[in-house]
């Protein structure tokens, strides 16, 4: 039995390199570093005059060998984690995508989700498209087709039909584009190697481990093209259509604390969290704990601002992994306790306040404020450093149905009776904002999830959320 041990679904990390000696290794390194963001698959599509693939189930290291490494020479790459968001699971669906044609070759993989997919799949399929996958990310590659003029004019023409959140690296023959959508939901970095070739990933932290320099995020509404040493930007939109609303929970939730999205390193960004909730919820007690892994640079802020002392009342075994062999029902029931044990030495006896990132389903926290009481602890007051998810995500994160969501069915009252706290409070919205709110490179942050109001037209979507095909 595989065990789903995590109430928060990460999306998908991509990862790019143009030109540099070794390529699919060094994107292998770079997709290890975003293995948090997607486990289901994983692939690299490398240039070795034409384009090759690999691509499988599963984790990385699982997915490439040494051996597998060595079958794919090549000075330039692309490559992609998965965690689906539509279309559902399987091999078929699993990026890069690989697209022949009798001009040359095409590869291609994304971070998001299209909103409009299925009018623009069902467009496409009038016209003569046969699709490979039930995949969104594949539309783009029909749309490049189909259009005319110049390469880069063909991928601003089908980026203009595209409605949605998107990161996107292409691939082909002799360059490699990136583009990011334009409300700049998904983040995407550029960085540069000792040689002069260019990387592009999802997060910061996969430039730093192979060694580039990070030089800037990709722009919302930016495409550029990297070919023959030269990077070339431009935007395929007018800039009146482009907002920057980069998603609040790549800070709150998914991306590494080492990572720093539009100039906001995220520890830095979760500790301000901390701080704030601290001003918005303060509460008397003994000590701080952070739940990990998320929360702990909150619960750190937390500490710091309030002056009570943070301790470390929670251990997590970091053996208990998605693939964790659960022997009965009534174990994996207690998946918590598997995962994470209370410090009895630290919180008995103790007024705790515990910190968490967010509640999702409400799972983590009834059975941590659980296992606190039951190691001894006199109060334990739960503060969120996120405002309550109340909606679902359309835009590459999964954070459930609408029946799922805890907080979308009770109040915090009602809530903090079911964890069984003695006492709760989320962070609000303005105190959200103002986390990312220390330089201008951030000017705007995704909230959709929290306050239903989204930042795209919704299409089909509401509709379709619970039908993929997982
Ligand atoms: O309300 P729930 O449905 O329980 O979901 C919320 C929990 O899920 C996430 O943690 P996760 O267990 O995914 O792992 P991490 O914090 O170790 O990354 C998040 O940090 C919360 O702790
Ligand atoms: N979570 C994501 O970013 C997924 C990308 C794409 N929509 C897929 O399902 O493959
Ligand atoms: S709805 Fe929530 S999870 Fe989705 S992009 Fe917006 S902030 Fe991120
Ligand atoms: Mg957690």
């Amino acid at each position: 039995m595989v065990i789903d041990d995590r109430e928060l679904h990460e999306e998908c990390g991509v990862f790019g390199v143009y030109e540099a000696e070794d390529a699919a290794r060094l994107t292998y390194y770079g997709l290890h570093a975003l293995q948090h963001r997607g486990q289901e698959g994983a692939g690299i599509c490398v240039r070795h005059n034409k384009l090759h693939l690999h691509k499988g189930e599963g984790l990385v290291t699982e997915v490439f060998d040494k051996e597998r490494l060595k079958q794919l020479p090549g000075n330039a790459a692309i490559g992609h984690v998965r965690y689906s968001t539509a279309g559902g699971g399987g091999i078929a669906n699993v990026q890069p995508f690989l697209f022949r044609t009798m001009k040359g070759s095409l590869g291609v993989c994304h971070n998001g989700n299209i909103v409009n997919a299925n009018i623009l799949k069902a467009q496409l399929e009038e016209e003569g498209a046969i699709f490979n996958s039930t995949s969104d990310t594949e539309i783009l590659g029909h749309l490049i087709k189909r259009h005319t003029g110049r390469f880069i004019d063909r991928i601003c023409k089908s980026l203009r039909e595209l409605d949605g959140a998107f990161a996107f690296l292409i691939l082909c023959e002799n360059a490699l584009y990136a583009a990011r959508d334009k409300y700049g939901l998904r983040p995407l970095s550029i960085g540069q190697l000792p040689n002069g070739g260019y990387v592009f990933a999802s997060e910061t932290c996969a430039l730093d481990i192979v060694g580039a320099r990070y030089l800037r995020d990709l722009m919302p509404g930016e495409v550029v093209r990297v070919k023959d040493g030269e990077l070339k930007s431009k935007f395929y939109l007018p800039t009146d259509q482009i907002v920057d609303k980069i998603c609040a929970m790549e800070y709150i939730y998914f991306s590494r604390p080492d990572s720093t999205i539009e100039g906001i390193n995220v520890h830095t960004a979760r500790k301000n969290a901390g701080r704030m909730l601290y001003h918005e919820s303060p509460v008397d007690a003994d000590l701080v704990i952070g739940v990990p892994d998320s929360s702990i640079s909150a619960a750190i802020g937390y500490a710091e601002e309030s002056g009570i002392p943070y301790e470390m009342g929670l251990v997590k075994n970091k053996y208990v992994g998605r693939t964790f062999i659960q022997p009965t029902q009534a174990l994996r029931e207690q998946g918590v306790r598997m995962k994470l044990s209370a410090v009895s030495s630290i919180v008995r006896d103790k007024r705790v306040i515990m910190i968490d990132d967010s509640i999702v389903r409400g799972t983590t926290s009834k059975r941590i404020v659980r296992l606190l009481k039951e190691a001894g602890a006199k109060e334990v007051h739960v503060r969120i450093a996120s405002p309550a998810i109340k909606y679902p995500c359309f835009y590459g994160v999964d954070t459930s149905t609408i029946e799922e969501l805890i907080s979308n069915r009770m109040d915090v009252e009602e809530l903090r009776d079911y964890i069984e706290a003695d006492s709760l409070a989320f962070l609000s919205e303005e105190g959200l904002q103002k986390t990312t709110a220390v330089t201008d490179t951030c000017t705007g942050l995704c909230l959709s999830c929290f306050s239903g109001h989204y930042v795209t037209p919704l299409y089909d979507s509401y509709k379709n959320a619970n039908k993929d095909e997982k």
